[in-house]
């Protein structure tokens, strides 16, 4: 952005000082309006090699994850460059799941306890020995959830998680770090401070973790269900041998697969070129975040009518539709375990309960709904993605932003 205001002050501003004295206002004139046709002129010309890319879904749908994979595939490097600032977002992926799973153990066993006193006591004692020890960790997540949303911290006691807007690797020292701003580079210092600390503790804690992790009466709960894990935390409590290391730098299945709520919109540009020409992809990642977070939600439901609410939207009329279905290796996953769709889509009846039938049936509703609501009549893609899969997505990216570019060029070759 300041480069372009740069350039704008320059291309106005070399005449007047470099060129011959000029004698008359008329001559004036004639160089000043030449010089703004030039300018927009430029303007247009950057305006036509832009490419907008809104990612819209419910909270926790994966649009930072493809966020994520666009970077993989369009800017690689700039991945590289952020490595070490995911690092402390692993570590608070991996405490709140473990205090997570402390509170469903505290649930669990206030209930339960009642009916059975014998052989719970040893149990409870083990998984109390285990808390103790864990305490040192678990003390860290509202200060690592604090430091990584800027010390914005919503919910009650700051349990509602860690949510990050626009810039926020300056404040873990990476991209976008300015060294002569005072506050940025303290806020650094401090978020540099109780990540190394967590480091630490997660290096003398990591038996304990996966003494914890491994307890029957965890894989009892996570099996049945009982505590409301997201998605990462099982992945990262796998890893934790690795994760607690002292070298330990976030590898790109750890970046992907990290949770961080999105708060406002985050944008993001890459430079692409297609034959022979530049173009800048504009990413806007708009947090779809529900503050507290409500389970009794129909996520199917809810993304229905946001879909549609997309389709007839007058100010996105020009927009080409992708509906991208993700989470696909998860439904696969519940699939096999046994869980029966219509006890929760009442609507899908007798349909078999398997993926394939499952995924179509998703599908048709939302194409139905996009036949009814786009008055435009535009062209809808749709893909079943797995945002965790990289050479999946990345195939997708390449074939979905080559259509749309492709596009592009046709609709601004003919203004
Ligand atoms: N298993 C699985 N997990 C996924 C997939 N896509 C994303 N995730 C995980 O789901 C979680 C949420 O993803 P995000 O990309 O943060 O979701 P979001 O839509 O940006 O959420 P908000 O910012 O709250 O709106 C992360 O832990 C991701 O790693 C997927 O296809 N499969
Ligand atoms: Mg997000």
């Amino acid at each position: 952005m300041s480069v372009a205001r740069r350039s704008s002050i320059s291309s106005f501003a070399a005449p007047l000082t470099a060129a011959p004295p000029v004698e008359n206002a008329e001559a004036l004139n004639r160089m000043i309006e030449e010089d703004i046709r030039k300018e927009n002129a430029r303007r247009k010309e950057e305006r036509r090699r832009e490419v907008k890319v809104m990612l819209l879904g419910q909270a926790e749908s994966g649009k930072s994850t493809l966020q994520k994979q666009f970077q993989i595939y369009y800017a690689k490097k700039s991945l590289e460059g952020e490595r070490p600032c995911w690092k402390p977002v692993v570590y608070f992926n991996i405490i709140k799941a473990v205090r997570l799973v402390f509170n469903e153990l505290d649930y669990q066993f206030s209930t339960q306890g009642r009916e059975n006193q014998e052989a719970p006591k040893a149990i409870q004692d083990q998984i109390a020995e285990l808390r103790t020890k864990l305490l040192p960790l678990t003390a860290l997540e509202d200060s690592l959830a604090s430091h990584l949303s800027g010390g914005v911290t919503i919910g009650s006691g700051g349990r509602a998680g860690a949510f990050v807007r626009s810039g926020w690797q300056s404040l873990v020292g990476g991209r976008g770090s300015t060294q002569n701003d005072i506050r940025t580079m303290e806020a650094i210092a401090r978020t540099a401070e109780v990540s190394s600390i967590a480091a630490k503790i997660l290096a003398s804690t990591a038996k304990e973790v996966q003494a914890l992790w491994a307890h029957p009466s965890v894989k009892l709960l996570v099996h049945n269900r009982k505590v409301r894990l997201e998605d990462s935390a099982s992945f990262f409590l796998d890893e934790i041998a690795r994760i607690a290391e002292p070298d330990y730098v976030p590898t790109t299945d750890d970046i992907l697969n990290v949770r961080l709520q999105t708060l406002g919109v985050m944008e993001h540009s890459f430079p692409i070129s297609m034959g022979g020409l530049s173009y800048n992809w504009k990413i806007f990642d708009v947090g779809g975040a529900y503050l507290d977070e409500d389970p009794k939600i129909n996520r199917i439901e809810d993304s229905l009518q946001l879909f549609t609410a997309i389709c007839s939207n007058k100010m996105l009329k020009d927009a080409h539709l992708v509906l991208l279905l993700n989470k696909t290796d998860l439904l696969k996953k519940k699939l096999a375990q046994g869980i029966e769709i219509r006890k929760y889509i009442t609507s899908y009846a007798d349909r078999p309960n398997v993926y394939e039938t499952a995924a179509s049936y998703f599908k048709s509703h939302f194409q139905q709904a996009h036949k009814k609501k786009d008055s435009w009549r535009r062209v809808l893609w749709v893909h079943y993605t797995s945002m965790l899969d990289i050479k999946a997505t990345q195939s997708i990216i390449s074939n979905v932003g080559e259509a749309i570019i492709r596009k592009h060029i046709a609709e601004i070759g003919l203004t």
